[in-house]
């Protein structure tokens, strides 16, 4: 049974099809020319999506047995706009956000904008698909999410996610408001999931059980909270990300199975109110955090079980904080945001510009999001406000989307696999799942995990959580929906006053907004967060009473714990080839002073560790530091040659850093003599030669590529290797030294220029250099802002970017600081001409003064 998938934007690039049967799912085997006769059989029918031929695919899944997988399928990720009714306080007059059509009579895939400049000119940007403003919840659902529902049951993981400016929608998109029109693409998604699955479940006469799991957990502040966990529950870091089997994944993150859509709307409603939204100047009832919903769908058909994941994601909106009026703790909040968003940006940048690094580890949305890295089918749902008061910011957002069309995701469907090997992909909890361990609850601002808080909180409780959107399916209607075709658009304002007189009225805007608002939690004041309405305080049987020293022991055994479990993971990564630790294993009842490694460097290891969690607003620095810990960790084995392998993979972290190099030298001339010692003779060039030396070289390599592609300019992708040869020359050696020379005629002028400009690290900053990192380091907005070639925007991603930065640990490191033009280059959004244009601004002031 063929079954054509619903999109029409796929393409097909069969390279492999496996085949595979229901007894030995295991045993697969190439069958290209099967590939190529069903692609060449099912190409003909070829859509045109931005002026790029694309063929359609089409897949094999679900077929009778045997199994026929085709598993290598690509497709853009598919981007829909929305624009969202006029609220009744604005106007129809300043509506300039249009959706049109190609072509009269073809579906809206354009979004048109006047330019900023020039009111006469309008900018064009086209779509998979455009949604006006009297699109209906239910119009968009059928259209974009439940296609892709049939997708899911036959194994593709499906990600939709909202993005766009603060107030523009999203979580009405997602979630939607009380009415069950109102009901958005979350309540929907789970309803159509519950009713396929009892199909399912009805038409394999009961042989095939369909079970569902929740995930629900939010990134606050680049922190991930869980929302299934009650507030009191929170670490202050928050839960660890970690990547296995080429996912992201949550550690520790609950996991609640879910029987129908009553479960469904009691889960969700109770941990909704755990999330973190607050009163905005732009929003009322603000999202401050992205909150990514996992629905994991499980087929168990006899022994063979089959896992796939329904994401729904709703972000919170980037906002111009010139038009927030946001206090300070909005601002903390308001940076985490745009840097996340800001991040999705520059990954969405540098896809559809093909570059080779892509910056998704510079924060935790990004990271999870792994647009282009992850498999299965992505939506976009970019979510806009019609009004000109969000001009600029309509028009970034319309950039970003319109690139992200172009990325491309694998389509990949989960495999099958016996109940015997229960799959682990998800790694998302359950029993097996170590959680976080429980710390004192004081916390730092804002994050509901403050006894205090909850407290507070719990004075307001309710006995039951606040229902603030719809959930229950009213069945009889959805169906009644034809696949979508929506007319010639009429004019803006004409739609607008359609919405408007329509009796749908937004509670927000009216005067009991706070009670009867839909789709956010109503807040006591404006600007100030309002947690869990519905937080009950634990019984007292339920509440902790453990003495400190107790506290104290826990924090130490995890501490052993992790560290043993991350000694596993980054020896595994580092080198699979070499021989894995022993786990440490502890007896719960162990005495504490069993413990091998002492005091002194216990404090050490939990100082790292502390720093490795705290400090994960920078991924790749806490990767660098947990080589640094395994370096420790080798040392006081007494592994002298892991100790040197782990030091050496820290240094692209820290590049140059002398005390590390300094550690690198002594231990390499420690090992020689050692080896020699033990070799009877041996010397060091056998040491070099030995699977050490290979992952040496291996990671020199790595470091190289690693700096070639920060290095590959931002701005013209002219390549330009030459400040990487001389950050790491000292480490390097004469014999790098010598191919540094040989590739510099090649790039002899920008090496000029970079030489002119100081971008070289090694070299001493001009007086014009210090000036503009003088200007840089200050973070003052205005003075950034005056720079050539800065924007308001750039200057205030930057200066945000920078304060995330700083960090706990700012004046230990330097984190945060920008001491040279190479590494001003390389911040998200600068580049080298940025870079250039800046210094020459004030070369220029310099002149003319
Ligand atoms: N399609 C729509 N139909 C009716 N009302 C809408 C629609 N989209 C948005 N709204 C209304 O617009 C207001 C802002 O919407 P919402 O809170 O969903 O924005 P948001 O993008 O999630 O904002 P933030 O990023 O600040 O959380 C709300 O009052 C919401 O009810």
């Amino acid at each position: 049974m063929l079954q054509a998938p619903p999109s029409s934007t796929r393409k097909l690039v069969v390279a492999t099809v496996i085949w595979s049967t229901r007894e030995h799912p295991s045993q697969t085997q190439s069958a290209p020319k099967l590939g190529t006769v069903l692609a060449s059989a099912f190409s003909c029918s070829t859509t045109v999506r931005d002026d790029k031929p694309q063929s359609r695919c089409f897949s094999f899944l679900f077929c009778p047995i045997p199994l026929v997988n085709v598993q290598l399928t690509t497709m853009s990720v598919r981007v829909v706009a929305r624009i969202r009714p006029l609220l009744e306080t604005e106007l129809d007059k300043d509506v300039i956000v249009r959706a049109e059509a190609v072509e009269e009579g073809k579906p809206l895939t354009m979004v048109k904008i006047p330019s900023p400049k020039n009111g006469s000119e309008e900018f064009s940007f086209a779509f998979n698909g455009v949604y006006d403003q009297a699109t209906t919840q239910e119009e968009l659902f059928t259209a974009e999410v439940a296609p892709h529902v049939k997708a899911l049951f036959q194994g593709l993981d499906l990600t939709i996610f909202a993005y766009g400016v603060t107030g523009t929608g999203k979580t009405h998109t997602m979630r939607g408001g009380m009415k069950l029109a109102e009901r958005g693409v979350i309540p929907r998604l789970l309803s159509n999931v519950f009713r396929r699955g009892k199909k399912i479940a009805k038409d394999s006469n009961g042989e095939t059980q369909v079970d569902v799991a929740l995930s629900y957990y939010e990134i606050y502040n680049d922190k991930v909270f869980d929302l299934l966990e009650p507030p009191e529950k929170r670490t202050p870091s928050g839960l660890p990300l970690r990547e296995k089997d080429g996912k992201t994944i949550v550690v520790g993150l609950s996991e609640r199975s879910c029987e129908d859509l009553r479960d469904f709307e009691r889960i969700y409603i109770e941990s909704n109110s755990n999330r973190i939204t607050a009163a905005t100047k732009l929003n009322a009832h603000s999202s401050r955090s992205h909150a990514i919903l996992r629905v994991k769908v499980t087929q168990t058909t006899g022994d063979m079980v089959q896992e796939s994941t329904a994401s729904a994601i709703d972000l919170a909106g980037s906002e111009d904080n010139r038009r927030t009026d946001n206090g300070k703790e909005r601002l903390v909040e308001s940076a985490a945001i745009n840097k996340s968003l800001f991040v999705l940006s520059q990954c969405v940048d540098a896809i559809s510009r093909g570059d080779k690094r892509i910056p998704y580890r510079e924060s935790k949305m990004t990271r999870i999001l792994s647009l282009g890295q992850n498999n299965g089918i992505t939506i976009m749902i970019l979510n806009l406000a019609p009004m000109r008061s969000y001009h600029l910011d309509t028009l970034s957002s319309l950039n970003v989307s319109s690139r992200a069309k172009r990325i491309e995701v694998r389509e990949i469907e989960n495999e099958v696999v016996f109940k015997q090997q229960p799959r682990t992909n998800s790694g998302l909890g359950g029993n097996n799942m170590q959680r976080q361990p429980l710390r004192p609850l004081a916390n730092a601002h804002n994050v509901a995990t403050g006894a205090v808080l909850a407290a507070k909180a719990s004075e307001k409780a309710s006995d039951k959580p606040v229902k603030l959107f719809s959930v229950y399916t009213d069945k009889a209607k959805s169906s009644a929906i034809p696949s979508r075709t929506i007319a010639a658009p009429a004019p803006a304002a004409n739609t607008a006053q359609l919405r408007r007189s329509n009796s749908h009225k937004r509670p927000s805007e009216s005067a009991d907004a706070l009670s009867a608002r839909p789709t956010k939690l109503a807040r006591p004041t404006q600007q100030s967060l309002v947690r869990p309405t519905n937080y009950q305080p634990a019984p007292a049987s339920q509440q902790l009473s453990i003495s400190a020293e107790q506290i104290e022991a826990m924090v130490e055994k995890k501490v052993a714990e992790i560290l043993a479990s991350r000694a596993a993971v980054v020896v595994a990564e580092a080198a699979p080839e070499a021989p894995q630790p022993a786990p440490v294993q502890e007896p719960p009842s162990a005495p504490l002073q069993s413990h091998k490694i002492s005091e002194e460097v216990r404090r050490r290891l939990e100082a790292l560790e502390r720093r490795i969690d705290h400090d994960e607003r920078d991924d790749a620095r806490s990767d660098g530091l947990r080589f640094l810990l395994q370096a420790r960790q080798a040392k006081e084995k007494g592994d002298d040659e892991a100790a040197l392998r782990f030091y050496e993979q820290a240094l692209p972290f820290f590049p140059g850093q002398a005390k590390l190099l300094g550690k690198i030298d002594r231990l390499r001339a420690k090992l020689g003599v050692a080896m020699s010692g033990n070799r009877k003779g041996g010397d060091i060039s056998q040491v070099a030669s030995g699977p050490a030396e290979r992952e040496r070289k291996a990671d020199r390599k790595r470091l190289r590529f690693r700096h070639d592609d920060d290095y590959k300019d931002a701005d013209n992708n002219e390549y330009d290797g030459t400040e990487a040869d001389v950050d790491d020359e000292d480490f390097v050696g004469p014999s790098r030294a010598k191919a540094n020379d040989l590739r510099r005629p090649k790039t002899q002028n920008t090496h000029k220029k970079a030489a002119r400009l100081g971008f070289d690290d090694g070299q001493p900053a001009s007086p014009r250099t210090k000036q503009l990192l003088g200007i840089i380091n200050s973070r003052d907005l205005a003075l950034i802002r005056g720079l050539h070639g800065f924007g308001a925007k750039k200057a205030q991603d930057l200066v945000d970017h920078l304060n995330l930065l700083r960090g706990d640990d700012g004046e230990e490191t330097g984190y945060g600081r920008v001491d040279s033009l190479a590494q001003l280059r390389l911040l998200p959004g600068m580049g080298s001409r940025t870079v250039e244009r800046a210094y020459d601004g004030l070369m220029d002031v310099d002149v003319a003064v």
